[in-house]
């Protein structure tokens, strides 16, 4: 994936990831939320654990608790008590003696060893084993998934479901967390109409705002929506500074290219500062990134596809980091194409396709057929980018290419 032979004037891909995520403040704001609300939230600070997990020596086989020394003197062992999970055997467990357990029950006191209950056979209050369990077999020890007082989860971690079932283990029911981002989507384009609008000749109706919505509520940020905005200098600038004064971060698409009625990049350099413009890389060529006086600006391009892959690959990570979120490198795979692809040398391309796996676990990826940035199907078919670097020409079909998976934002 090395980027090292753009078009003049465009800025290499990697290199304005780069630059734009340098250029981000996290925000400082926290809040303290209940664990029920904590799903996709940012911790704010290092969680530790104010308790052993588990909390006590407990059985993992429902069976018969011992002590291992009493099998060296005799053939069975004398059942004087039960141990169940919630209610522990009262009492020590003495040589020769054995005690019935549940699976997750208190370990009995005396005891250092679990038989299973298929390894025994039992008739009245004698147990003989079957097998011999080595010392501790079937024994789950406290504190031997987290220990009380281990950072159990770092600041800026993103909690997933698994986490919060890991923090309720814990009996952790507050969290802080930092407050959620807001965002505002604008939508640029005479052309644009909203849903349920009548289309008269040459417009279309607008598909960005709901696209970038949907992948902005799975990064949880709070989305504010200032629908369509017509190609005007004047509009576009009010609506900037309105989306300015009330989000974080500030999403436009459309009109950033260099046609007659793109007053993107124009309006940015009037009210705020341009970081870059123009990046070598396919689709995705207009992208302007920047700041207003109070939050950060991504000006995507109108064409669909162009927009999706821009607030992907570069919207989404510059978020991510003004939330505080680390997030993980993404994983490159290598696949054999299945199919011809047409490339010049220029820019990084992304193209969208679909890795599959055969039975002897060899990668392949298939185009998604036509690339052109208009043709959202291409990347609704999708579950991967072949991503080509700036010199590579066309790909043929049976030729290893680099495949980056889709993440979490496209679904
Ligand atoms: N002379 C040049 N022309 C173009 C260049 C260039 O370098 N020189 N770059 C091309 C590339 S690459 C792209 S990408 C587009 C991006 O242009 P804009 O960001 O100015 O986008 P628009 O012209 O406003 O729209 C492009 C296309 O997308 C449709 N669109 C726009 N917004 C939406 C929306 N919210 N929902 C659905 N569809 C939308 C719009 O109708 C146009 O068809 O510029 C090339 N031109
Ligand atoms: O870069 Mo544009 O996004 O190719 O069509």
């Amino acid at each position: 994936m090395v980027d090292c032979c753009s078009a003049p004037g465009l800025m290499p891909f990697q290199q304005a990831l780069e630059t734009m995520l340098a250029a981000i403040e996290p925000i400082t704001d926290t809040e303290t939320i209940t664990l029920s609300e904590g799903l996709g939230r940012i911790l704010s600070s290092d969680l530790s654990s104010p308790i052993n997990v588990p909390p006590h020596n407990n059985s993992a086989m429902d069976g018969y608790a011992f002590a291992q020394a009493s099998l060296a003197e005799q053939d069975s062992l004398h059942l004087v008590g039960r141990s169940m999970a919630g209610q522990p055997f009262q009492g020590d467990c003495q040589a020769g003696q054995c005690i019935r357990i549940m699976t997750g029950a208190k370990m009995p006191a005396g005891c250092d060893t679990v038989q299973m209950q298929e390894n025994c056979a039992v008739s009245d209050d004698k147990v003989e084993f079957l097998a011999q369990p080595k010392v501790g077999a079937n024994v789950r020890y406290a504190g031997e998934d987290i220990k009380q007082g281990q950072v159990v989860f770092a600041k800026g971690r993103r909690l997933s479901a698994i986490d919060l079932g890991v923090l309720a283990s814990l009996g952790i029911n507050q969290l802080q967390v930092f407050r959620k981002l807001k965002v505002a989507l604008i939508a640029t384009g005479d052309e644009l109409k909203a849903l349920g609008e009548p289309l008269s000749e040459g417009d279309i109706f607008e598909s960005n705002s709901y696209a970038l919505a949907g992948m902005l509520k799975n990064l949880n940020v709070e989305v504010i929506n200032f629908g369509v905005i017509i190609d005007d200098e004047s509009a576009i600038k009010k609506a900037f500074l309105q989306a300015d004064e009330q989000a974080d971060a500030v999403i436009s698409s459309g009109g950033v290219s260099v046609g007659d009625a793109d007053y993107t990049k124009l309006v940015l350099e009037q009210i705020g500062e341009v970081g870059f413009w123009k990046i070598a890389m396919k689709p995705g060529k207009p992208f302007a990134f920047g700041k207003l006086p109070n939050s950060i600006f991504f000006g995507l391009p109108g064409n669909p596809v162009s927009a999706m892959v821009t607030a992907d690959l570069l919207a989404m990570p510059a978020l991510m980091k003004l939330q505080h979120c680390h997030a993980a490198p993404a994983i490159t795979l290598k696949a054999k194409c299945s199919s011809d692809l047409r490339k010049s040398p220029g820019r990084m391309d992304f193209q969208r396709g679909i890795l599959s796996q055969d039975s002897n676990g060899e990668l392949t990826v298939s185009s998604t057929g036509s690339q052109g940035s208009g043709i959202l199907t291409s990347i609704a078919a999708a579950n991967c980018y072949i991503v080509l670097a700036a010199e590579q020409g066309k790909v043929l079909a049976g030729e290893t290419v680099d495949v980056r998976l889709f993440e979490r934002f496209f679904s």
